[in-house]
């Protein structure tokens, strides 16, 4: 089996994170899609960053519809801040025949190589990069094991997300309507 590991903090996941993990889906060899809730991403410290269970709960919502997206709460038990060259070592050693390949938004490949062991991560395992906006500005477009998903932009950030919660506008669109609900009845992002 081939798998494609879309991490994030997902603080929440959106549909512009739903589009992607489709179409990687759609244009590779994948047969599933694994969301990895990190709890800590080490490049990043937010003070809106909700606990991770209930990002994970939102995560769970949103793809409970489609069973070739599964949610992981690997880096729950694994010390942080996370870095992913750990969780996938983790995670390929317990499951020993899946393939694994990282899927990376092109904001990401831009500082890809300030990422821990990055150079494994690429010669072990292998990125799937979709746009993100601008082009990223990266040597590593040409890198044998880097393959481009071609997916329509969504300029939807959670940041953005969490902005219009806290200015009392509605996210309906932005999220999927499971997401939605819950958000609005646990009062997240208030
Ligand atoms: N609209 C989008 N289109 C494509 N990729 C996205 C989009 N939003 C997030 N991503 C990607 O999804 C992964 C997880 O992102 P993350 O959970 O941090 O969401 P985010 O919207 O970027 O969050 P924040 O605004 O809080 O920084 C990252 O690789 C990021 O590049
Ligand atoms: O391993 C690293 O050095 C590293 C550096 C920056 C980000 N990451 C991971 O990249 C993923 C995407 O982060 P984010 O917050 O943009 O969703 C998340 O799982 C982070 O832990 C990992």
């Amino acid at each position: 089996m081939k798998v494609g590991l879309f991490f994030g903090s997902f603080n929440p996941i959106h549909q512009g994170h739903l589009i992607i993990a489709q179409a990687v889906l759609n244009q590779t060899e994948v047969d599933q899609i694994w969301f990895v809730v990190s709890p800590q991403n080490p490049h990043k410290k937010s003070k809106s960053l909700l606990h991770e269970f209930d990002r994970l709960d939102l995560v769970e919502r949103a793809i409970s519809d489609n069973y070739a997206f599964k949610s992981s709460d690997i880096e729950f038990k694994l010390p942080r801040p996370s870095y992913t060259i750990d969780t996938l070592v983790h995670i390929a050693e317990r499951h020993p025949t899946t393939e694994f390949k990282l899927i990376l938004g092109g904001d990401n490949l831009e500082q890809f190589k300030s990422w821990k062991n990055y150079n494994q991560l690429l010669d072990y395992y292998g990125l799937y990069v979709y746009p993100r906006g601008e082009e990223a500005a990266s040597d590593l477009w040409e890198h044998k094991n880097v393959q481009r998903i071609e997916a329509p932009v969504l300029h939807i950030s959670a940041t953005y997300i969490r902005s219009c919660i806290q200015q009392g506008q509605s996210i309906k669109y932005l999220v999927p309507d499971e997401v939605e609900s819950l958000i609005a009845a646990k009062k997240f992002y208030l």
